[in-house]
C-alpha cells in the first residue's frame, strides 16, 4: 500500500497496476452501471477516505459525507477546483466553473441572481413551457424513439431560448447545433485536429462568441428585433454586471454546466418511473389534479403557475429519488492547495481529491434500501434533515459551499415541467432494454428506445 497510516498519514491505499495505476479499474466502474462498487471496494478495504492513482496522479477520493462537506465548503482556502486545461481552454477561462478566488465569487452571485426564484416566477416559468409544448409538437409517435435524444434536444432548446433568447425557428436550431457540438466536445478526448470532436466544438466555442457578441450589440444599440428579446445576455447587458468580454466565456460556462445534467435528470426519471409503476400512478394524479385544476380556470390552452409548480409535492420527491439514485455529477473535482490535515490523515499539496457524492447517496448507512427507487422515502419525517441539498452531508446532488449549482432550482423547475408535459401528454412503453453508464457522461447505453402514444 502507499502508506502505513502511522508514517505519513495519507489516507490508506493500493496503487493499482503498474503505470495505469487504478485507471482502468476506475474507468470500468464508471462505464458501468454501478460506478460507486470501485468505490465500494475500496471502501471495504482501506476506509471511507481512500487513496489511490487515477489519471497518473495520487488521488484521494471519498465516500465520506463529513469529509465531502468539509471539500466543498473549504473551496478556495484548502481546496481548489481542478479540471485539465483542454477543458479550461474549451469552456473559457473567465467563466465561473474555471475561476478561482475572487473572480469566482463575483460570477457565482452574478449566476446565482441571475437564477434566483423571483426570476424563474417572472422569465422563466412562461417561457420553459413554451419550449416544452413546441419540442412535443414536432415529435413523431408513430416511429420509436430515443427519450435521450429527445431530452438532449429539449434541454438545448432550453438554454438556446433562456440564455440567448433566440426566438426565430431558424436561428435557434442554428445555435442549438452549435451548442450540441460545443457539449460533445466538452466530453470528448482532447484532439485539436479536423475530424475530431473536441475541434468541432473549439470551432462551435468561436461562433458561440460571435453570436453572443451580437446580441450584446444589439442590446446595447437598442435594436431588439423580433428574434432576440436577449435572455440572460440581454439582462446580463442592461444590468451592466460584467464587462462585455466576459459575457461569452459566462454564458458559455452555463451551457455546460446545465445541459447535460438537466437532459439526463429528466431522462433518468422517465427511465426511473418506467420501472416503478407504484411511483408513475402516484405522480401521474398529482398531474391529472393540477391539470384539471387548470383546465377548469383556464380552458383547453393552459399554462402551469408558479403556484401550480408550488403543489407538485411528489414530483420534487421524484426528481430527487432521480438525483440519489442517477445522480448526475457522481463526483466532484478538486485539488488540495496545501497540505491539508483532517482527523488523523494528512492529504499532501497538489493531491487530486474526489468528493465521491453517489457513494454517500448509495450508502445503506444512510439511505435505507438505498438501491431501490423509492420517492416516497422523502416523506418520511425521519429523512427531513436530507432533503435538505443545500446542507445536507448525506444528500448533495447540486454540491455545496460556494461551488453550489447556481442553476439548482432552475434545473427543479424545468425538469418538474417537462414531467407534468410529458406524463399528461403520453403513454410509452420501453422498446429495449437498456442500462445507465456515467462515460464519457452520464448516459442509457441504448438511448432508451420507447414507443409513444398520445394522449388524447
Ligand atoms: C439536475 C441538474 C443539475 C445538476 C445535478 C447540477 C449539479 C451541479 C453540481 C454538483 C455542481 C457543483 C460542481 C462543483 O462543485 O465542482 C454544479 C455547479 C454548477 N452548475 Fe449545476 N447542476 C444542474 C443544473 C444546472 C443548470 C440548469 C445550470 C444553469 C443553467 C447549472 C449551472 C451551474 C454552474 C454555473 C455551476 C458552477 C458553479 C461554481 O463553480 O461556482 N447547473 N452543478
Amino acid at each position: 500500500s502507499y502508506s502505513k497510516r502511522s508514517n505519513t498519514k495519507l489516507p490508506l491505499g493500493g496503487r493499482g497496476w503498474p503505470i495505469v495505476g487504478d485507471s482502468i479499474r476506475w474507468y470500468n466502474a464508471v462505464a458501468s452501471s454501478n460506478p460507486t462498487i470501485f468505490v465500494q471496494q475500496q471502501v471495504t478495504r482501506y476506509g471511507k477516505i481512500f487513496s489511490c492513482n487515477i489519471f497518473g496522479r495520487m488521488a484521494v477520493v471519498s465516500a465520506d459525507p463529513y469529509f465531502n462537506r468539509f471539500v466543498m465548503h473549504n473551496e478556495g482556502k484548502l481546496f481548489k477546483s481542478s479540471y485539465p486545461k483542454s477543458f479550461r481552454d474549451l469552456v473559457g477561462t473567465n467563466g465561473v466553473i474555471t475561476a478561482q478566488g475572487g473572480q469566482h465569487r463575483q460570477l457565482h452571485i452574478i449566476a446565482s441572481n441571475m437564477m434566483r426564484s423571483d426570476a424563474l416566477k417572472t422569465c422563466f416559468l412562461i417561457d420553459i413551457q413554451l419550449v416544452l409544448k413546441q419540442t412535443f409538437t414536432g415529435l413523431n409517435h408513430s416511429h420509436t424513439i430515443l427519450l435521450q435524444d429527445v431530452c438532449r434536444k429539449l434541454a438545448i432548446n432550453l438554454m438556446v431560448n433562456q440564455l440567448l433568447g433566440v426566438s426565430s425557428d431558424k436561428e435557434v436550431s442554428e445555435m442549438a447545433q452549435l451548442f450540441s457540438d460545443f457539449v460533445d466536445g466538452c466530453l470528448s478526448v482532447p484532439i485539436n485536429l479536423h475530424g475530431f470532436a473536441y475541434h468541432t466544438a473549439m470551432n462551435a466555442r468561436n461562433n458561440i462568441i460571435r453570436k453572443i457578441s451580437k446580441i450584446i450589440s444589439y442590446t446595447r444599440h437598442g435594436e431588439g428585433t423580433s428574434s432576440y428579446d436577449g435572455g440572460l445576455v440581454g439582462r446580463l447587458v442592461v444590468e451592466g454586471s460584467l464587462p462585455d468580454e466576459a459575457v461569452a466565456d459566462f454564458i458559455i460556462n452555463l451551457l455546460f454546466a446545465g445541459n447535460e445534467t438537466t437532459a439526463k435528470t429528466m431522462l433518468f426519471a422517465i427511465y426511473f418511473l418506467t420501472h416503478s409503476p407504484l411511483a408513475y400512478n402516484k405522480l401521474l394524479e398529482e398531474h391529472q389534479k393540477i391539470r384539471n385544476r387548470r383546465l377548469n380556470l383556464s380552458g383547453e390552452v393552459y399554462m402551469l403557475t408558479w403556484e401550480d409548480y408550488k403543489s407538485m409535492s411528489y414530483t420534487q420527491h421524484v426528481i430527487d429519488e432521480t438525483l440519489r439514485l442517477g445522480g448526475i455529477a457522481i463526483w466532484l473535482m478538486r485539488e488540495a492547495i496545501e497540505d491539508v490535515e483532517y482527523q488523523d490523515y494528512v492529504i499532501p499539496k497538489g493531491s487530486f481529491v474526489v468528493p465521491f457524492l453517489s457513494a454517500v447517496h448509495q450508502d445503506e448507512n444512510f439511505h435505507e434500501g438505498a438501491t431501490t427507487f423509492n420517492p416516497c422515502r422523502w416523506m418520511d419525517p425521519k429523512n427531513q434533515d436530507k432533503k435538505n441539498w443545500r446542507n445536507s452531508p448525506f444528500y448533495s446532488p447540486f454540491g455545496g459551499g460556494s461551488r453550489l449549482c447556481p442553476g439548482a432550482e432552475l434545473a427543479r423547475l424545468q425538469i418538474a415541467l417537462f414531467l407534468h408535459y410529458f406524463v399528461m401528454s403520453y403513454r410509452w412503453s420501453q422498446v429495449k432494454e437498456d442500462r445507465m453508464s456515467f462515460f464519457p457522461s452520464a448516459r442509457l447505453v441504448n438511448g432508451f428506445p420507447i414507443q409513444l402514444s398520445k394522449i388524447t
